[in-house]
């Protein structure tokens, strides 16, 4: 089943483009990451995904609705989580979770069972009834998590769901993403700049670049793309006896020579330095030291786009809007409020 189809969609502001022709689609229960710099246009495409922001052109369906004719229906199957805090700091976190059912219009009985699963779900079952104000920053965005499943919607939308959150906090909120797109079967859209996020948490990641998706595949394709792991053997005596007996061994992808170096490109790399050891040996080729790389998405970020994601972050800078529309807070463009 299909959570979410994208067609053509396109959001123009004046001369700028920020989304540009977008064909993709989620798969019903997937973890799916949205993976680009700041003004990539990550934010756009989601506002316009939860009926935030109207399409210049092109469409898209959540959960089976048309974004354009059948608005309430998206907004009644879809939860957001919004870049900027929407917890109001004076209330407790159960209090948090049952404004935000009232606003669903949930029965009592139902809200107040919800209340407790969510609680238990996001680990915050001790602290319901703490003042938001005291909670972590991680704690906040653990609740704010639950407070987008409130309504059981069958599609999740996170804005940089870690981002400002330390790396020990960062990581337990991974694991209360990846529990709850497992747990409860949600399908879940997340955009994030951090490589890793992407890397550890999304099933597929579609690389953003300039409104546009330079690449889009699971995490292992994406890397795999980039021909295998690179070792690195670097060489005291000359190369050339360990060059040939390389070119007649069938896992070797490639290599190339450098200056005091030889570059081989194979598949699980870990697996062969034995075998690499071997032949240096066997060819009386003196090895100084042997440096193992795998690709990662940053690596293919850099092939796909020409820079490295941190380069590209720098440069971004100022230009993306640097903030996100808190919930209830929608632009002038949309004529209904969301919660
Ligand atoms: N309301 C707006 N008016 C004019 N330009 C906008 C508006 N919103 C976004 N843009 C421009 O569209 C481009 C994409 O911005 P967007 O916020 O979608 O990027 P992003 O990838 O989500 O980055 P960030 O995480 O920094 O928000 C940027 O060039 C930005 O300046």
């Amino acid at each position: 089943m299909t959570a979410i189809t994208v067609d053509g969609l396109t959001k123009k502001f004046g001369d700028v483009t920020a989304v540009d022709d977008l064909t993709f689609t989620v798969d019903s229960g997937e973890l799916f990451g949205l993976l680009g710099p700041n003004g990539a246009g990550k934010s756009t495409l989601i506002k316009m995904l939860v009926t935030l922001l109207q399409p210049t052109a092109g469409t898209a369906t959540v959960d089976g609705h048309d974004i354009l004719t059948e608005r309430g229906a998206v907004r009644d199957s879809i939860g957001i989580v919004f870049q900027e805090p929407a917890l109001d700091e004076e209330l407790t976190g159960a209090e948090n979770l049952a404004l935000h059912a009232r606003m669903y219009g949930q029965p009592k009985a139902e809200r107040e069972q919800r209340i407790e699963e969510i609680l238990e779900l996001v680990d915050l079952s001790d602290e319901r009834d703490d003042l938001v104000e005291h909670y972590s920053g991680g704690m906040k965005r653990r609740l704010e998590i639950g407070r987008g499943l409130m309504h059981e919607p069958a599609v999740l939308f996170l804005d940089e769901p870690t981002v400002g959150l330390d790396a020990r906090s960062r990581r337990d909120t991974w694991e209360y993403i990846q529990q709850m797109n497992e747990e409860a079967g949600i399908s879940i859209v997340l955009t994030t700049h951090y490589i890793e996020e992407a890397e550890q948490l999304c099933d597929r990641v579609a690389i953003v670049d300039d409104g546009t998706i330079a690449a889009l595949d699971t995490p292992d394709a994406l890397k795999g793309s980039l021909g295998g792991d690179v070792v690195t053997l670097e060489v005291e005596t000359d190369a050339a006896p360990l060059c040939e007996r390389l070119e007649r061994e069938s896992w070797v992808a490639e290599y190339t020579e450098t200056d005091g170096a030889i570059h081989v490109t194979l598949d699980t790399a870990e697996s062969r330095v034995a075998d690499l050891v071997r032949l240096a040996d066997a060819a009386d080729v003196q090895l100084s030291s042997i440096d193992l790389r795998k690709p990662n998405l940053e690596s293919v970020f850099l092939s796909v786009t020409g820079s490295t994601l941190d380069e590209r972050n720098a440069a971004g800078a100022g230009t993306g809007t640097g903030e996100a529309t808190a919930v209830g807070e929608q632009p002038a463009e949309s004529a209904e409020g969301i919660q």
